[in-house]
């Protein structure tokens, strides 16, 4: 039909030019045209052309204006915020995700027994299941709902470079204004600063030379360390007072920076102290390991000024990198290690880093110097250095400005034997020690007398602070003092570190009166194994 239809165009067309040609006659030529265009249009074919056309152009009008406008709408309603796993942001906002309901009923979930270090597990009975968190899975979105707003969650992985990867996570919000991404973050905040209330957190550096959560301890009771008197208010009250000088020093344009030096005997406290004190204080630790793989004096000294601007930053046995004699601007690492420090004792409050390694460590004496109270050194940032040989230390790292406060740890003495074994029997410790700070040395012989703090709930607020534990043996108090006096008597004065007589009497956790009984062989057995290893 519609051939037919063409044929008999072209024809018309053919006689209409042979006619013009021929004739020469305008007015027919006129009617041959139209006659030409309404054959054309009669074509139904290319009627429906002409309407796909029409419909399709304005198809693709409708598709782009949407499109404009949904470009508009997610500017004006859609708030995408994202997370770098570095970034003390992104714990909080994993976190409260991971507290919220929605996980009961999602289908794609990650689950995790990373339990962001938070939950102190003393009292847990069930730790397995206590352990258990459910997360966002890696490379999918999911979907909850905040305060009438519909939030997306996505987390992934992408390359930092070809060995490492990097974690992020990122919100996209469905709200005009930007105040929810404001509250939900402040809600995640305190529900974190919650959670870590009861622990400190330990970063470290990762491979790329970014600080990394590494862990986190439960505080430790500041009661639970003991030492002869003055040491802990000493170092409390000045970290305390430091923390809330900030504009005296600016003042007086002084660099708000603070540190210590807590030098002696391996396994007499200092890196339990260190701990507590971040308790205290509520800070975070970083610990700076300088004979880590890869560092050199550009890292060390953009790791110092990435800290943060209130934190702990902690160099342990440094020492071992640094010893009087070397060059300047030697590798730390051309320095033997000192015999020293391979009697190292394992210790609770000791947090190895993985990469750390006396192979690959680039730092100069005048890197660490540098980096300690250079340009970029942060501010607000107290810096505790231990180490167990003070003299070998160079003195222009322990020049007031870079260590501040020397603080001597010795071997144990008699009084802190005898606090250490009532630190073992005696439920109610911390209270007894705490009497003991203001009274000095003196163990007044009243102390046998007291009510036991945890029975008055007037005391709650000094109990929180004691060492809690169920009595594990029938003795009575008057009768555990008794035998802590015994026990001081038969330690020798400054000849065994905490350390070693913690370990003694974890062998009579049950036994008071045979630790008593025991601890005069076990001091000759000792000193045997002392002169036969020398
Ligand atoms: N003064 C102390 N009071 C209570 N416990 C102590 C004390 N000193 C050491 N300990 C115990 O001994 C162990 C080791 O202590 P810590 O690691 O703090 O010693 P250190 O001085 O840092 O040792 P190092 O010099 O080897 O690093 C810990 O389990 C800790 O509980």
């Amino acid at each position: 039909m519609s051939l037919q239809a063409l044929t008999s165009v072209f024809n018309a067309t053919a006689s209409a030019t042979a006619h013009t040609a021929s004739n020469n006659s305008l007015p027919s030529a006129t009617n041959d045209f139209h006659t030409l265009i309404s054959t054309v249009l009669s074509l139904s074919a290319l009627r429906d052309w002409l309407k796909l056309f029409v419909v399709g152009g304005l198809l693709e009008w409708c598709r782009r204006y949407f499109s404009s406008f949904r470009d508009w709408v997610m500017g004006a309603f859609w708030i995408t915020a994202s997370f770098d796993a570095n970034d003390d942001s992104y714990q909080w906002v994993l976190y409260w995700i991971s507290r919220h309901p929605v996980w009961d009923r999602a289908r794609t979930i990650e689950v995790s027994t990373r339990d962001f270090g938070l939950e102190s597990r003393e009292d847990d009975d069930n730790e397995t299941a206590s352990k258990i968190s459910y997360l966002p899975s890696m490379n999918n979105t999911h979907s909850l709902w905040y305060r009438g707003h519909y939030i997306t969650v996505a987390r992934e992985e992408k390359n930092e470079n070809v060995w490492t990867t990097k974690e992020y996570l990122s919100l996209g919000i469905l709200a005009r204004n930007r105040g929810v991404l404001q509250e939900l973050l402040e809600e995640a905040r305190e529900a974190y600063k919650a959670a870590v209330e009861k622990v400190i957190s330990i970063y470290a550096a990762d491979t790329s030379g970014d600080w990394t959560f590494m862990t986190s301890r439960p505080k430790r009771p500041l009661s639970s360390i003991i030492l002869d008197p003055g040491i802990k208010e000493t170092l409390l009250n000045d970290a305390r007072d430091f923390l809330s000088s900030r504009k005296w020093y600016t003042d007086r344009g002084i660099p708000f920076r603070r540190g210590y030096l807590l030098y002696g005997a391996p396994g007499s406290g200092k890196t339990s102290m260190i701990q507590s004190i971040a308790g205290e204080l509520g800070l975070n630790v970083y610990i700076v390991t300088l004979s880590r793989v890869g560092m050199d004096d550009s890292s060390l000294n953009e790791l110092i000024s990435n800290m943060p601007r209130r934190c702990i930053a902690l160099m342990e046995d440094i020492d071992a990198a640094f010893t009087t004699g070397i060059t300047r601007d030697l590798p730390s690492d051309a320095q033997p290690r000192r015999d020293g420090d391979d009697s190292k004792e394992d210790s609770p409050g000791r947090h190895e880093d993985p990469a750390r390694s006396d192979a690959g460590s680039r730092v100069t004496l005048s890197g660490l110097l540098n980096a300690l109270d250079g340009i970029g050194a942060q501010e607000g940032r107290i810096l505790f250095a231990t180490t167990n040989n003070y003299k070998a230390l160079d003195p222009a790292l322990c020049r007031p400005g870079r260590m501040d406060l020397h603080l001597e740890f010795r071997l144990s003495s008699r009084h802190q034997a005898e606090s250490l074994y009532k630190c073992f029997y005696l439920p109610d410790f911390g209270a007894d020690e705490s009497d003991d700070a203001g009274e000095g040395d003196e163990e007044g012989a009243g102390a046998s007398e007291k009510t036991p703090l945890l029975a008055d709930p007037k005391h709650n607020t000094v109990s929180s602070q004691t060492i809690q534990h169920a009595p594990i043996h029938d003795l009575s108090r008057r009768e555990v003092l008794e035998l802590a006096m015994r026990f001081a008597e038969m330690i020798p004065e400054r000849e065994f570190s905490m350390a070693s007589l913690q370990g003694y009497l974890m062998m009579y956790k049950n036994r008071p009166r045979q630790a008593v009984e025991d601890a005069s062989s076990w001091v000759e057995k000792e000193r045997a194994a002392k002169r036969e290893r020398r």
